[in-house]
């Protein structure tokens, strides 16, 4: 008798600190917050855009200020405003939120977010928005930093309207271009996953600017469209090595064709110069590398070189060479791109083309192995025997798994890069 009445009262107090952990847990979930929705971006052009919704966009990463879950705690309905004037990117930021944790929970501390940002934001931001209206009411006289290099038009079918846009290029020496960079840089660490912040007391950088010309009242007003920041390695014995470092267009300016005329006038601006021997990219990401295949094999198409007839008879010298001399191309892009206008001039439909053409790019996928099997055999010589068949039944059928999934996601590839080029 009395053991049951023990067990019953164990059993609802443990039930009893079960619920009140379940709602424990749901007011803390409350105050826990997506910092990629927390943080909202605006690029304001006119005080009416404070309070418009849709001109708000929010990050896709933001590990680096808040950490690897992407998350804050200690606030509800929080809402993490950085907002910057479209032209000079004169800052505002703010911290809003219903209500904030003033209790401790166990070792769960209310995250500052200021303290996190900090480090991020330059000096000169505004923290009341009267503040940052007089502040973008200087946009006015804003004007870009450097030489014009290129301008080109956009239409905007929607809205009936011609667009403009330039591109400058400028370094660091530039007045008032130093305070410019340390504000737009902050859009890095929100769009591109492991960016970082370059030291622009090295003057080897190079930056080139987009910005979209617009009137307003009658006078010219530059808004702040995308840029890429360029570092010009030495190379042996007088030569110069410009490799891409960063490469952002701001999110509201995405997928309108601004990413492809930055790296083309990027590119053209070395090919002019006789010290550039090619030009490379730091860590490129997926979306980059896209951009980048579609700019050069639209640079190349051109070419002789790369004629349909000499295209079938397989990746050559003249290729090589063309690519490099023309339009400072290394030997890695240029295969790259003798494989995508390759591709167009295959028809895959005919057996024996696609399987030649299929071939070709296996073989070029396949070199790493073939390293590979040279160690291995090497490797053999200390090895029990089992061990050598063992490891090349395994790598046999992985080769063949990856050279299979990675030649149709190459080719998927190149068919977008080939619709976008007969977009041309
Ligand atoms: C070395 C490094 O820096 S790596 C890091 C690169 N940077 C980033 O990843 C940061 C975040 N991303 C970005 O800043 C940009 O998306 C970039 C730089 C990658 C590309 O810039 P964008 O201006 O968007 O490029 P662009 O507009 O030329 O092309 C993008 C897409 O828009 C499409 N597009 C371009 N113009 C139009 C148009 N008028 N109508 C419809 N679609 C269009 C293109 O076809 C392309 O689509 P696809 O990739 O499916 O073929």
């Amino acid at each position: 008798g009395s053991e049951a009445v023990i067990r019953v009262e164990v059993i609802s107090k443990c039930w009893c600190n079960f619920s009140d952990l379940l709602n424990l847990e749901k007011k803390l979930s409350e105050y826990k917050s997506d910092t990629n929705k927390a943080v909202r971006l605006k690029l304001v052009r006119f005080p009416e855009d404070l309070e418009d919704e849709s001109t708000t966009f929010n990050p896709l990463y933001s590990h680096q200020v808040f950490g690897d879950e992407e998350s804050v705690f200690g606030y509800r309905d929080l809402e993490i405003q950085l907002y910057y004037s479209t032209c000079s990117l004169a800052t505002f930021f703010n911290v809003r939120y219903t209500s904030k944790v003033t209790e401790k929970y166990g070792n769960v501390e209310v995250d500052e977010i200021e303290n996190k940002l900090l480090e991020y934001l330059p000096a000169g931001y505004c923290t009341s928005l009267d503040e940052f209206v007089v502040q973008l009411e200087k946009d006015a006289s804003f004007r870009p930093f450097g030489e014009l290099i290129h301008s080109y038009k956009v239409q905007d079918v929607k809205e009936g309207l011609e667009l403009h846009y330039e591109i400058y290029k400028t370094d660091i020496s530039c007045p008032g271009f130093r305070e410019y960079h340390q504000r737009l840089q902050t859009f890095l660490i929100w769009f591109i996953e492991t960016a970082s912040f370059i030291d622009t007391d090295d003057d080897k950088w190079h930056y080139f600017l987009v910005f979209e010309k617009y009137l307003e009242s009658g006078s010219p007003r530059y808004a702040t469209v995308g840029y890429m920041t360029v570092y010009n390695f030495y190379a042996y014995p007088d030569k110069v090595r410009p490799r891409i470092g960063q490469m952002l267009v701001l999110p509201p300016f995405q997928g309108e064709g601004h990413g492809a005329q930055l790296m083309e006038t990027v590119q053209k601006f070395y090919t002019a110069m006789p010290s550039v021997l090619d030009v490379t990219a730091e860590e490129p990401s997926e979306d980059f590398v896209k951009l980048r295949d579609f700019v050069l094999s639209k640079l190349c198409q051109g070419l002789p070189g790369f004629e349909p007839q000499k295209l079938a008879k397989g990746f050559s010298a003249e290729m090589v060479e063309q690519a490099k001399h023309t339009w400072k191309i290394n030997k890695h892009h240029a295969r790259r791109v003798y494989e995508i206008l390759r591709l167009r001039s295959t028809n895959m439909s005919d057996p024996k083309q696609s399987r030649e053409y299929r071939l070709e790019v296996k073989r070029r996928l396949a070199i790493p192995f073939k390293k590979n099997k040279k160690e291995a055999t090497r490797l053999s010589r200390v090895m029990p025997e089992d061990w050598l068949t063992q490891q090349a039944e395994v790598s046999v059928s992985q080769e063949h798994e990856y050279l299979e999934e990675t030649y149709q996601s190459n080719v998927e590839q190149y068919r977008r890069i080939l619709e976008r080029l007969a977009q041309l």
